[in-house]
């Protein structure tokens, strides 16, 4: 449905009401219909309301925003107009280090534009974007939440993301859709390492973002000294677009660098106003200094403007802002706010930012992909209605109403409910049952889903993260995204036999859902073994089997997934050869093994030529050797790294197939990986830990006996240390509660993985022979 914007402006007593931008009818309002009682007055009105351009309308009220002045949409017959242009359209994501108040700033910003009347403090476990049970236990993200609201005449459609480091792939999967993105720091800690993170994959995807120094109300906020680890840390270039007016307790407000004002709020709680004023005296030489930064970096995107410059003239608000949005797209520099969202201060204003400075689906280039029939052909979709449709699932969410959701941004196009779509991945069209517009765990029925939106689906049978859906008349595939690889696994065991069947059902639906955790079954010992990216994640996992599949389970120690690679290259021939009655079986190939890049993978080559093994046998010999990869020659650990190439072979005019060459490939692979220096690899991780100094031998002391690497030392205010190293994961379980009882709970650590290395030889022979043991 299309949506008519109808405006009202109150006072007290009259609600002025515009419909499309002309004024139409004045309402008048009792004392108790200004707020909450507002929507039910208002639907009555507009039920007897004509809408030019579609005079059958019935409408129904569907926004109401809690300002003064009030915005009401109204939904008209017409399904696919659209209500917000696309240039007024802004994607974008929450993102920072652990803690740094993403969720509070996103819960400020719904009430701030009416989405919300009542504010979810994360600390009291009412957040609406943590709305699963665990997150608000808590009081940490864990899924990415997405919602749509309103500001200025723009629709925002914001996804808060997760900021520990055990759920990186949901801030990876919020990144490969968004159009832009607001790093939030903390402004007492500065850049911390997960910020770190993830800029860097922001980098990747090209995400421009703005900064927001949150939290400038803590003691020890330092705006200026974020600002410049912004510098040293990410390599970024800030343009500081507010400056603070006072800090800490004394925390009042900003000056707006580019209208050269103060903005001054009066109080501190929720709804608390804000006013203009001068720069106060003592700021108006930083301030002064900060606009001359300013000028000077955007007048370098545009000629015109630094002609003028030059000869004494700055461009005027409308020019600085239009350059300071190109920059931003650009990325030629990161625009920095500050606030603090707790004390609901710089709220507006960095929603302000998001409409000026962020990009529509319009700025950023045209989705790339390709013909699914033929992948040479690149194919590319421009961000319009008109355009056949395309988008990308990124999310999939179980849900106790409707079974699963699939999340979906529709890049082009128009997505119908009913309607049929294309997985261009798969080949198979999928039905759209529902189609809903999600606020946090709350949704709202559309029919109609346009280019630029993010919507939930309900009812898809294939889809799976990662893939695309698209017009079957014109199939895409678009880039498909990265999954990281799961670092540790559990043994998990459900307690009674009425267990299994709901352990598996809730283990399929989880591993739907988060391509980051994996699980297998291993028959012969009968256990089952889940996977994922870091303690906290399978700790959530089993939780969650808990609570909503109502599985009781036993959880075994967490283990290190190691992998399998090998240091050298191999060439081993191998027939497989029987005759024992009946048809014979005979299949010759010579492999060799080549050892890769970290982070290759495993790959196939064949350099057969004139057909010394048929072409109807090689993916005997492929499937052979694919499944030896996932169980390495030296514990059993999943081989990578690894290049496999098919030299030479004969075959057997009867007695040759798919399934003996499939046998002699798996005799290649045991012969060929132990002849090329097979070696066990580990995760290594890099741990910071921030500490009292008194602390300090101590926690350096219990880092080296874990075989930690100290790189280096540093400082942090309040006269803490910081101590960055490597340690193997396989080190690090349960370093929380070693860590707290060390230093009486008063250091704190972050870890995330760095890198791929080799075990050492006693170590790897401990873990042979452990495997040696289970097998026997
Ligand atoms: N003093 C102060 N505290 C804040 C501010 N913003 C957030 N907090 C507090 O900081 C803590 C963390 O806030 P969250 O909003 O959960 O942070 P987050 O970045 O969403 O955290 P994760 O989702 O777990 O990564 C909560 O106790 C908040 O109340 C602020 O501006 N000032």
């Amino acid at each position: 449905m299309a949506t008519e914007r109808i405006t009202a402006s109150c006072s007290s007593t009259l609600c002025n009401l515009n419909i499309n931008g002309s004024q139409r009818k004045h309402l008048p309002l009792s004392p108790s219909s200004r707020f909450l009682g507002l929507p039910s007055r208002a639907s009555q009105f507009f039920g007897s309301l004509r809408v030019s351009g579609s005079s059958s309308s019935k409408l129904s009220l569907s926004r109401l925003r809690t300002r003064r002045n009030f915005s009401v949409f109204a939904m008209a017959a017409d399904d696919s107009k659209r209500a917000v242009p696309l240039k007024d359209y802004r994607n974008i994501g929450i993102m920072a280090h652990i803690d740094a108040g993403k969720t509070t700033t996103t819960e400020r910003v719904l009430f701030y534009t009416g989405r919300n009347y009542k504010i979810g403090e994360v600390h009291e476990g009412t957040a609406t974007m943590d709305w699963m049970e665990q997150e608000q236990e808590r009081g940490i993200t864990i899924t990415s939440a997405a919602t749509t609201t309103f500001w200025d005449k723009h629709r925002i459609n914001i996804i808060d993301t997760p900021g520990h480091v055990d759920f990186t792939l949901e801030v990876e999967r919020a990144l490969r859709v968004l159009d832009g993105a607001i790093c939030l720091f903390d402004s007492v800690a500065g850049v911390e390492p997960q910020s770190e993170t993830v800029w860097r994959q922001a980098d990747k995807y090209g995400v421009p973002r703005i900064c927001f120094v949150n939290k400038m109300d803590r003691m020890g906020a330092n705006f200026f000294r974020t600002r410049d680890m912004i510098v040293t840390n990410l390599g970024a270039k800030p343009l500081v677009l507010q400056i603070p007016v006072g800090a800490e307790d004394n925390f009042k407000g900003v000056v707006d660098i580019v209208k050269m004002r103060a903005i001054i709020w009066s109080g501190e709680e929720l709804g608390a106003k804000f006013v203009y004023e001068d720069i106060p005296a003592d700021l108006q030489e930083l301030a002064q200094e900060y606009r001359s930064q300013m000028i000077e970096t955007i007048v370098e995107l545009d000629d015109d403007a630094m002609e003028s410059y030059l000869e004494g003239v700055e461009p005027d608000e409308e020019t600085v802002k239009k350059l300071i949005r190109k920059g931003t797209i650009s990325g030629s520099f990161v625009p920095v706010l500050c606030g603090s969202a707790f004390k609901n201060k710089g709220v507006q204003p960095l929603l302000d930012a998001v409409v000026d400075y962020l990009p529509s689906p319009l700025d950023v280039p045209p989705m790339n992909g390709t013909d699914p029939e033929n992948p040479e052909v690149s194919i590319a979709r421009a961000a319009s209605d008109d355009e056949p449709f395309a988008g990308l699932a990124f999310k999939i969410m179980s849900d106790s109403f409707v079974g699963s959701l699939t999340f979906v941004r529709v890049y082009a196009g128009k997505l119908t409910a009913g309607s049929y779509v294309l997985n261009a991945n798969k080949g198979k069209k999928e039905r759209i049952g529902r189609l809903l517009e999600m606020h946090a765990n709350s949704r709202e029925d559309v029919k109609v889903a346009l280019a630029g939106d993010i919507v939930a689906l309900a009812g898809l049978k294939d889809t799976i993260t990662g893939e695309t859906l698209c017009d079957p008349e014109s199939p895409i595939m678009l880039e498909r995204m990265d999954f990281p690889d799961p670092v540790i696994k559990v043994a998990i065991e459900p307690k009674t036999k009425a267990d299994v069947d709901k352990m598996a059902n809730g283990l399929i639906k989880l591993a739907q859902e988060d391509p980051s955790f994996h699980f297998s079954r291993d028959e012969e010992i009968n256990q089952t073994v889940i996977e994922g990216m870091g303690e906290l994640h399978l700790e959530i996992i089993v939780d969650r089997l808990k609570r909503e599949f109502k599985v009781e389970a036993n959880v075994g120690a967490p283990q290190v997934n190691y992998r399998e690679s090998i240091s050298k290259i191999s060439e081993v021939k191998y027939v497989h050869k029987k005759q024992s009655g009946g048809q014979g079986q005979f299949a010759d190939i010579t492999v060799r093994f080549e050892p890769m890049d970290s982070g290759s993978g495993y790959e196939f080559k064949s350099e057969i030529k004139g057909g010394s093994v048929p072409r109807e046998y090689i993916p005997g010999v492929m499937k052979g050797l694919e499944e030896c990869m996932s169980n390495g020659v030296l514990a059993g650990f999943p081989v990578v790294d690894v290049r496999a190439v098919l030299v030479d072979g004969s075959y057997h005019d009867v007695d040759s197939s798919v399934l003996a060459f499939q046998l002699a490939a798996r005799g290649a692979f045991r012969e060929g990986m132990r002849k090329a220096g097979p070696r066990m690899l580990e995760p290594i991780m890099k741990v910071e830990v921030v500490t009292p100094e008194e602390h300090l031998g101590d926690v350096i002391g219990d880092l080296n006996s874990r075989r930690g690497q100290i790189n280096s030392f540093g400082d942090k205010p309040g006269g803490l240390k910081v101590v960055d190293s490597l340690v193997p994961l396989a080190e690090m379980f349960q370093y929380v509660s070693t860590l707290r009882g060390m230093t009486k709970g008063r250091a704190s650590y972050i870890m995330q993985l760095a890198k791929f290395d080799i075990v050492p030889q006693h170590i790897q022979n401990q873990l042979a022979s452990k495997e040696q043991e289970v097998a026997a």
